[in-house]
């Protein structure tokens, strides 16, 4: 049952039994290297079959996490605004290993309005891709969000921040730049206060939208006419062809599934609640990698611009919930115990 995954694929708010109307993955999480760690998963989660995708794409996923359990007391390379103390570290493990995931597809952009393939070419977002992204934050604003992750591209950063002046924790994001030892010594920050009250903002290649090759800044109608209706399907929506000197879905799977296993996957481990701003093909990556959808199920994904998509973490599983309908679904809260508590905790906070 693959469809375009927007608000009309699942209805979370029917809770967790509903899975006539809501798609819940039976996969666990299948970084082979993953289930040789200290984090334990039941007996079922061994019996899954591994497809071959995952066992490409997520070799090397159980070292990366281990280090970042074993510095994560120390120094933490992908969190160094808010460093949890080893107490915290230990708790969140021994709590439940639970935590969200939230992806959103950046806002409709100037050439999504002009009908261009985009690719990696970094265009802005038009004001419609503003007030989606506007929109998408007040659809997620009560749920927790500790890191952030977008592509390297303007678009997908303008997401993130724009959904972010909705939230309700109300902590400021900030990108970190890593590039070269000058960027890192002169963004720090000196205040532990300060930190806390601060979202990390990881902007990473790997998530960008995929690239589109001669085909970028064309228009997709007249490369229709140009070239025919069945080419340029296979270019823009079969799994391993690529379009000219560009790169397939599996190649852009490659680099986003990886990136996602090394460096997201263990955040979420640790109990961090994620969200990730990135494109119609870097998502719809992950989400074959989370679904563990074929790769004739993930030809027929669309995502729409500014839609936001929740899975829950749990147990080394992920499941989705469907797209959040307002900032006061019930159904999200109910499905875990500790999103509930923070709904909580927010309430109390704004009475
Ligand atoms: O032009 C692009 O970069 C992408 C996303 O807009 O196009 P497609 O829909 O073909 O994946």
């Amino acid at each position: 049952m693959i469809a375009s995954m927007d608000a009309a694929v699942c209805n979370p708010s029917l809770g967790p039994s509903s899975s006539s109307s809501c798609y819940v993955s039976s996969r666990p999480s299948f970084c082979p290297d993953l289930r040789r760690s200290s984090v334990r998963l039941s007996s079922e989660v061994f019996k899954v079959k591994i497809g071959r995708l995952e066992r490409s794409l997520c070799r090397s996923s159980g070292n990366k996490l281990s280090a970042v359990i074993a510095s994560a007391s120390q120094t933490s390379v992908s969190d160094p605004i808010s460093t949890p103390s080893r107490n915290d570290l230990s708790d969140s493990l021994k709590k439940s290993n639970e935590a969200s995931l939230i992806l959103i597809r950046h806002g409709e952009s100037l050439w999504n309005e002009k009908n261009l393939f985009t690719g990696s070419v970094d265009v802005p977002l038009t004001k419609k891709g503003v007030e989606e992204a506007i929109q998408a934050g007040k659809r997620i604003s009560n749920i927790p969000v500790d890191m952030i992750y977008t592509s390297s591209l303007i678009r997908a950063q303008m997401t993130a921040m724009l959904a972010m002046t909705e939230h309700r924790q109300q902590k400021v994001p900030i990108i970190l730049h890593d590039e070269n030892e000058r960027a890192r010594t002169w963004g720090r920050i000196f205040s532990e206060e300060t930190k806390k009250q601060s979202i990390p903002v990881v902007t990473a290649w790997q998530l960008n939208e995929r690239m589109y090759g001669e085909l970028q800044g064309l228009n997709k109608q007249e490369t229709v006419e140009r070239y025919g209706k069945e080419q340029v399907h296979e270019w823009r929506r079969s799994y391993d062809i690529p379009p000219p000197n560009g790169e397939s879905l599996a190649m852009c799977a490659q680099r986003a599934v990886t990136y996602f296993c090394d460096e997201i996957e263990p955040q979420l481990f640790i109990g961090k609640n994620v969200m990730i701003a990135a494109h119609g093909n870097s998502l719809r990556s992950i989400i074959m990698y989370l679904d563990k959808l074929t790769t004739q199920e993930v030809i027929s994904l669309e995502l729409s611009t500014g839609v936001p998509l929740l899975y829950i973490f749990k147990e080394g599983r992920f499941v989705r919930r469907g797209s959040p309908v307002g900032p006061t679904e019930a159904g999200v809260y109910a499905y875990t115990g500790k999103l509930a508590q923070y709904r909580q905790k927010l309430d109390e906070m704004s009475h």
